[in-house]
């Protein structure tokens, strides 16, 4: 089959979050299995260029209809550690991907607008016909509207549309100005409750609700999380969306790409190990006591990787670090935030905490040490307020790294609690706490440092049970292409 992902991101040249990574790995899954598989991404200035090979340009000028002229690009091709990257870049005054970061521009609604169109118009005019188009997010839920609504009169009426949520909490929520821009005009057409009109602000546009409604199908990352997509907030308003859209809506927990998070041949770590030889996992531990200036002492470390969102209960990793420290482990931070009230929130936390030699906050993106975190860190917490899938605990158990989580989405798809979970206690594989409060996460910290000073074969054990678990692509690809092929036929 013939497959073309349209995303904001793919690890690791534009990587912000797990987007990233989901569209890097599925789209090598899909090719291991025989599949044509490309990738259309922006060319954003902040990328890591160092990650792309043999750059050129591969389209010269491609003009895309916007308000009422056109907008020259060049679209450029390059391989991102073996799969086939188109870059977009426009030339305009605005500068749409110019700029220091992927997101947090006032007119990110227009800039990823043009892009969805850019995207379309170079699949057009290059004469791609793919049998799938794979969008994501709400940067590219206009995609299924600007091939129904216009692009399939001229010329893609083959091409079928899959559609996957990794956030709901981001929906592209905009003014009628997209319009005029991307020229799908008809204003009263567009702004019926049918289409893409917001469901909580009547006069405004909804990328991610255009995209539920004209898609082939349409998934989010884990089935629990679908679930709570549709029948809680957890939607964010686009649960009644997502019912009457039901019968072409799933969830399918997302993989983890086992080539770049393997311990026996992660190059980003010093010391390599598997499930048979786990004591260098300790090297990688000094090792990161090391980079981080931790004391060496018999501690376990507890981490923290990821965004600083309110997704991700920023309030109970504060209390996850204070804890730790009052209880006889270690604490490491990796993270950052666009929002500039939680970031200065994390410096003022690292500043108070500087001459702790227990603990480190290391605020900002750093691919490189977070590969050493999970190999170094005995536990990981993750308690998110809501949770997609998760990659972060699926990374830990990889490497070898306990994950203590709360009972929300993806999370409670894939870590079971090693004390009270109703799966077999060889299949148990962390740990689980259920309230968003102080006492679930301390409860269950509890249990788990206590574990790891008290019953050390234990938690051995846990670390193994942990480590047996495949949560790589092999299964999630083949429901991938299932869909593929059922809507392929309609
Ligand atoms: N400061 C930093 N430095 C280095 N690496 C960092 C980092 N911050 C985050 N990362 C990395 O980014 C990835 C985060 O992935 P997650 O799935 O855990 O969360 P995210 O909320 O971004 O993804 C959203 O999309 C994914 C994919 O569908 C869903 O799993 C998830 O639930 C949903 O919220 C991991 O690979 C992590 O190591």
């Amino acid at each position: 089959m013939y497959i073309v992902m349209v995303a904001s991101e793919c690890a690791p040249v534009s990587k912000v979050g797990g987007l990233a990574d989901v569209v890097y790995g599925l789209s090598r899954e899909l090719e291991i299995r025989g599949n044509d598989v490309e990738i259309i991404l922006p060319k954003y200035d902040c990328m890591r260029y160092d990650h792309i090979w043999d750059l050129h340009i591969a389209f010269h000028d491609l003009w895309v209809p916007w308000w009422n002229g056109a907008i020259r690009c060049s679209v450029w091709f390059g391989s991102v550690h073996g799969r086939k990257c188109f870059f977009i870049e426009p030339h305009s005054n605005e500068n749409f991907f110019k700029r220091n970061a992927f997101y947090g521009y006032p007119d990110d609604a227009m800039r990823f607008a043009f892009f969805s169109k850019a995207a379309l118009e170079f699949i057009l005019k290059s004469n791609k016909r793919p049998d799938i188009i794979h969008c994501h997010d709400w940067q590219t839920g206009l995609i299924p509207v600007l091939l129904f609504e216009m692009y399939q009169h001229l010329g893609l009426g083959n091409q079928r549309v899959c559609y996957t949520i990794h956030n709901f909490r981001y929906q592209g929520i905009t003014g009628m100005d997209i319009l005029s821009a991307t020229k799908l005009d008809r204003p009263a057409y567009y702004l019926h409750y049918d289409r893409l009109r917001d469901n909580v602000y009547p006069n405004a546009l909804n990328f991610m609700k255009g995209g539920i409604v004209y898609s082939n199908f349409v998934t989010t990352v884990s089935p629990q999380h679908a679930s709570e997509a549709h029948h809680t907030d957890q939607g964010h308003g686009l649960g009644d969306t997502l019912h009457i859209h039901q019968h072409k809506f799933g969830g399918i927990l997302n993989g983890l790409d086992y080539e770049v998070w393997n311990p026996e041949i992660d190059p980003l770590i010093p010391y390599h190990y598997s499930i048979n030889q786990l004591d260098n996992k300790y090297g990688n531990k000094q090792a990161l006591r090391d980079r981080l200036l931790l004391r060496q002492d018999f501690k376990p470390i507890i981490a923290y990787v990821g965004r600083l969102d309110v997704q991700k209960g920023v309030h109970l990793i504060r209390h996850g670090l204070f804890y730790s420290l009052w209880n006889n482990a270690q604490f490491v931070l990796l993270g950052s935030s666009p929002e500039t009230r939680i970031n200065n929130e994390f410096w003022r936390l690292k500043q108070e905490l500087n001459d702790n030699q227990d603990c480190h906050l290391e605020i900002g993106f750093n691919e490189e040490l977070a590969h050493l975190i999970y190999a170094g860190a005995d536990m990981i917490i993750m308690p998110s307020l809501y949770e997609p899938c998760g990659l972060a605990q699926m990374i830990a158990l990889r490497y070898g790294t306990v994950p203590i989580v709360r009972a929300v989405g993806g999370l409670i798809d894939t870590i079971f609690d090693r004390d009270y979970s109703d799966k077999p206690i060889t299949a148990r594989n962390g740990y689980v706490f259920h309230e968003a409060d102080y006492l679930g996460i301390e409860q269950t910290m509890k249990r788990a440092i206590g574990l790891w000073y008290a019953y050390p074969n234990e938690f051995h054990k846990l670390i193994i049970q942990g480590m047996q678990y495949n949560y790589s692509w092999y299964l999630s690809g083949q429901h991938y292409l299932n869909i593929y092929e059922h809507i392929r036929n309609k």
